[in-house]
């Protein structure tokens, strides 16, 4: 039986202009449903496939400020979020999650600066701003991160040594265990290497899913450490 807070997410196209980007995405081409059922699902593909799209969709569709936070976070610093999450529907679980967090890379700084507008006595901030950059990130993944959670993480590994890719993975891996959802859109190889998930590729004209020795991620970082001199001679073009 599925356990997770959202199942699925159905598609209604009608509700698009027909003049809207969206409809120029390949991977959204058709497509009328997506399932969810693992605790943890990845959104992978190449640069402009549509996973960050398809995340904020989700997430302000949940409720969460398009920015990124909790959804106690109301700020906005620029309202440009898609209007697909006017056109999709999220099937939810019985359970309703206790915490849930919406991390995008690309707007951190500004949901660290309201963290700290947010503060009082009583809810001390953070202060990520004090930190550096990877140091502030897995700071706030680590404060959040709880059973029970509902978590939406666009490319948390941004920021990330593969040291603190690996923690994250374990920080990720036991809230999973503890009742916890995660949707990732990622192109790290070692989050993508958390056994158990669920792999969604944006590539090829449609959403399917593939394993992790299928993601372009694994097999591009694959050759190139094991065939970086070769590879290099090629690429650069010094081979005579
Ligand atoms: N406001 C917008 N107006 C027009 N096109 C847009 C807009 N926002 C995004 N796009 C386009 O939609 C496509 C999907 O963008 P999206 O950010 O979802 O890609 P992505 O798969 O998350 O890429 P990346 O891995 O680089 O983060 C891209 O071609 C992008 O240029």
């Amino acid at each position: 039986m599925n356990q997770q807070f959202i199942q699925a997410v159905q598609f209604d196209w009608n509700r698009i202009d027909p003049d809207s980007y969206l409809n120029h995405i390949e991977a959204f081409q058709g497509i009328e449903r997506l399932d969810f059922q693992s605790p943890i699902t990845f959104f992978v593909g190449e640069n402009g496939s549509g996973k960050s799209t398809l995340l904020e969709a989700i997430a302000v569709a949940h409720g969460f400020n398009s920015e990124g936070g909790t959804k106690n976070y109301t700020f906005s610093t620029h309202d440009t979020h898609s209007e697909l999450c006017d056109a999709i529907r999220l099937i939810k679980g019985y359970r309703k999650e206790k915490i849930g967090y919406f991390l995008r890379a690309e707007s951190f700084y500004n949901v660290a600066t309201q963290e700290e507008s947010y503060a009082d006595p009583l809810h001390p901030s953070a202060r990520y701003h004090e930190k550096s950059h990877g140091e502030s990130f897995l700071a706030l993944a680590q404060n959040y991160l709880r059973p029970n959670g509902l978590y939406l993480f666009d490319e948390p590994e941004a920021a990330l040594s593969p040291q603190r890719q690996l923690t994250l993975l374990m920080e990720i891996h036991r809230c999973a265990k503890s009742g916890s959802q995660f949707l990732i859109v990622t192109h790290s190889p070692i989050l993508l290497g958390i056994p158990g998930a669920d792999i969604y590729c944006f590539d090829d004209g449609a959403i399917h899913p593939c394993t992790y020795e299928e993601t372009e991620s694994f097999q591009v970082t694959e050759m190139f450490v094991n065939n970086r001199e070769v590879l290099l001679r090629r690429l650069l073009g010094e081979e005579n």
